[in-house]
């Protein structure tokens, strides 16, 4: 896709408005130090430091029940963090309220397992859904400006599925809707992209292909990309760094070219099934 010229739906400058006072001046989208989460006596994340650049894609892997959601959670103020700091988007997501979250919650891009369209509207509208947090009120039919249109089409052609902007969302196979979830992600022009086992339903193939999109995404728009995988070897083709949780520590973080199957399995070792809260 050529650089585009697209109108300046939702701006930097308009994330950039001077006088909120919880901004961060840390230079990378994402910074977390010490985190702690705890559900009740239950810690399920602790002593987690994590930094995303942008531009580059992030693989986050661990065992069930390891952390890899609440973490994604905490990067959105939905977690209930008990210590440590959470920057994105320089906002200190811990000290968020308010307004101040629902801003910050608009620059996190979020792409799930199952997509999460709403199956009977169109594709085009499904995308323009991304850009309710910018466009004030209106309704999802007839409310949104020939702007947010240009913008979401321009994004349906970027995950290729422009040609199936007027079809019902249902209408699409697995791997056509993850594209199309991914555009409706990109509608928000996010500063941080978070996807949470994006391609746990589709076949190994769109797998690929669907992960390959984000990576593209991430390098091309210059904001970074956490995916949670639970394949090894998906990790291992698809990322320029890997973050692996074991019960709730960080037991991996580096560059993708210097780990294999071998440095990440201990990851996936439950000797300790039965026992798995931190405390
Ligand atoms: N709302 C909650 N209340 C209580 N405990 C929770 C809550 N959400 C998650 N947990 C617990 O936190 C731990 C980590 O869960 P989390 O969903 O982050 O793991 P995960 O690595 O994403 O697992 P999976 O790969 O199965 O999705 C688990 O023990 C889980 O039971």
């Amino acid at each position: 896709m050529s650089a585009p010229t697209l109108p300046p739906v939702r701006t930097q400058s308009d994330r950039r408005r001077p006088g909120t006072p919880r901004r961060s001046e840390s230079s990378a989208p994402v910074t977390v130090r010490g985190l702690r989460v705890a559900y009740g006596e239950h810690v399920v994340l602790d002593g987690v430091d994590l930094d995303l650049h942008p531009g580059e894609t992030v693989a986050l892997l661990g065992a069930s029940g390891s952390g890899k959601s609440t973490l994604m959670k905490s990067l959105t103020g939905f977690a209930p963090v008990t210590a440590g700091s959470v920057r994105v988007a320089g906002f200190d997501v811990t000290a968020a309220r308010g307004r101040d979250l629902r801003r910050l919650r608009a620059e996190v891009g979020q792409v799930f397992q199952q997509f999460n369209l709403i199956p009977r509207l169109s594709v085009l509208t499904n995308v323009l859904t991304g850009a309710l947090h910018s466009a004030g009120p209106l309704n999802l039919v007839g409310g949104f400006s020939g702007e947010h249109r240009k913008l979401a089409m321009h994004y349906l052609d970027r995950v290729g599925i422009a040609h199936k902007a007027t079809e019902p969302a249902r209408s699409l196979s697995g791997g056509q809707q993850q594209r199309v979830a991914i555009a409706r992600a990109l509608m928000q022009q996010p500063s941080v992209l978070l996807a949470d086992e994006p391609v746990a339903s589709l076949d190994p193939r769109l797998a690929d292909s669907v992960l390959d999109l984000v990576r593209g995404i991430a390098a091309e728009y210059r904001i970074p990309a956490l995916v949670s995988l639970h394949v090894l070897p998906l990790a291992l083709r698809h990322s320029d760094r890997v973050v692996g949780l074991r019960r709730g520590r960080m037991l991996v973080s580096a560059p993708t070219s210097e780990l294999d199957d071998a440095r990440l399995l201990p990851l996936y070792d439950h000797e300790d099934d039965g026992d798995d809260d931190l405390d």
